[in-house]
């Protein structure tokens, strides 16, 4: 039995992988903390999931990816720097695992100062920052796309994005989000938080581009999840379409299940989401994203087949159209199939398996 802590923070992108790991490690019998700031959604998320939680301060070493850090944002990364050396030097586990996020580098980086053995989860398909500072000292880089810019040579092992491998019959997922079995189902999703600019255009691009909600190719309809603060936005743009739905948010299992193309941002949680369920996927990155890292992990799906990107000052001119060729049969099958080619399936057990090939020997 080894002691495992898991370094992680900031956003559900880099917090729900590290519960899945824990989760998977408790079934095997071992024990595991999770470390991030003090304060921050993953405090929460680890007492909902009655985790194991120890908080250190945490600060950002640059502003959204560019720029010099704000002094103050440096002094709470040093201070978390003490605070989990301390921690973890009480510990002593047998390896830390980094999810990536500021909140993840007190963790990583004290344990590498340690020689604790530590192994990273990077999760897009650009290496972020906090996963660049520590990549060379890691015994190992688990990453759920093929190739990663910025990784060092020798370091990266495909494990996949951990994911709920959960997935209901069409017909069940269809009559729980009460759509109609005979149309194909168009899903919007666009993060957690809903977008805005999905939000802004597509349901005029699609009222015109699905007249009665019918394509060349038998109807359609939509299930737009537009975020919870949106809806009194949307709902009202669409109210007089039969043929779509907008939700504030929709329970992903369900609406995965029910999908047969989706219009994402590109975020690897929704892109593994829609590779399980094996979804075509229209991207759209989200130009704001840290050091870009939306167009990296779409331009790789596109790469695969199993989607296109759409970049978002295009959206009004071309998605239309696309969406049009994407629910032609031919295509959709032949995106279909690419998408169940980047399952991630079993990516929870090969990054806990990756993770304990490199956890320290308990002395007997
Ligand atoms: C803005 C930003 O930087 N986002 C990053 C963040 O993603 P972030 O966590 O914001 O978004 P993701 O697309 O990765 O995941 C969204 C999650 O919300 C769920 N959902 C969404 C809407 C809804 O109605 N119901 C629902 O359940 C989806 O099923 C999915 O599991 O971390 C990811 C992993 O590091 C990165 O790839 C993303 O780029």
């Amino acid at each position: 039995m080894s002691e495992v802590v898991l370094s992680t923070g900031g956003t559900g992108g880099h917090i729900y992988p590290a519960v899945a790991t824990a989760r998977e490690l408790l079934k095997l019998g071992h024990r595991v903390t999770l470390l991030g700031q003090l304060g921050g959604m993953e405090e929460r998320i680890a007492a909902e999931q009655q985790l194991p939680f120890f908080g250190v301060q945490a600060g950002k070493l640059a502003r959204s990816g560019q720029g010099r850090a704000d002094p103050r944002e440096l002094l709470r990364a040093g201070r978390g720097l003490i605070e989990a050396r301390r921690f973890l030097g009480r510990l002593r586990p047998a390896v830390v695992v980094g999810f990536g996020g500021f909140a993840s580098l007190p963790g990583v980086l004290s344990a590498q100062s340690l020689n604790i053995p530590t192994v990273l989860h990077e999760q897009n398909a650009r290496l972020g920052l906090t996963q660049r500072l520590a990549a060379r000292r890691a015994k190992a880089v688990g990453t759920a796309y093929p190739t990663i810019a910025g990784l060092p040579a020798g370091k990266g092992v495909l494990v996949g994005m951990p994911v709920r491998e959960e997935r209901l019959e069409r017909a069940e997922a269809l009559a729980r989000l009460g759509l109609d079995p005979q149309r194909l189902t168009l899903l919007i999703m666009g993060g957690s938080q809903g977008s805005l600019a999905l939000n802004n255009v597509l349901p005029e691009v699609l009222r015109a581009a699905l007249p009665n909600g019918e394509s060349p190719h038998g109807p359609v309809q939509v299930l737009h999840a537009c975020g919870q603060r949106w809806l009194s936005n949307v709902a009202p743009r669409v109210a007089d379409l039969p043929w779509y739905t907008a939700e504030g948010y929709v329970d992903a299992v369900a609406a995965w299940s029910a999908a047969d193309l989706a219009i994402t941002r590109a975020g690897t949680g929704a892109l593994a989401e829609a590779a399980f369920h094996g979804v075509p996927t229209l991207m759209v990155p989200l130009p704001e994203s840290a050091e870009n890292h939306q167009l990296f992990n779409a331009r790789a799906v596109e790469a695969s087949g199993a989607g296109q990107v759409i970049e978002q000052q295009h959206v009004s001119a071309q998605m239309g159209a696309a969406v049009l060729e994407c629910v032609a049969p031919q295509r959709r099958r032949t995106m279909h199939s690419a998408a169940l080619a980047r399952t991630p399936a079993g990516a929870t057990r090969r990054l806990t398996e990756l993770v304990l090939a490199h956890a320290r020997q308990e002395a007997p």
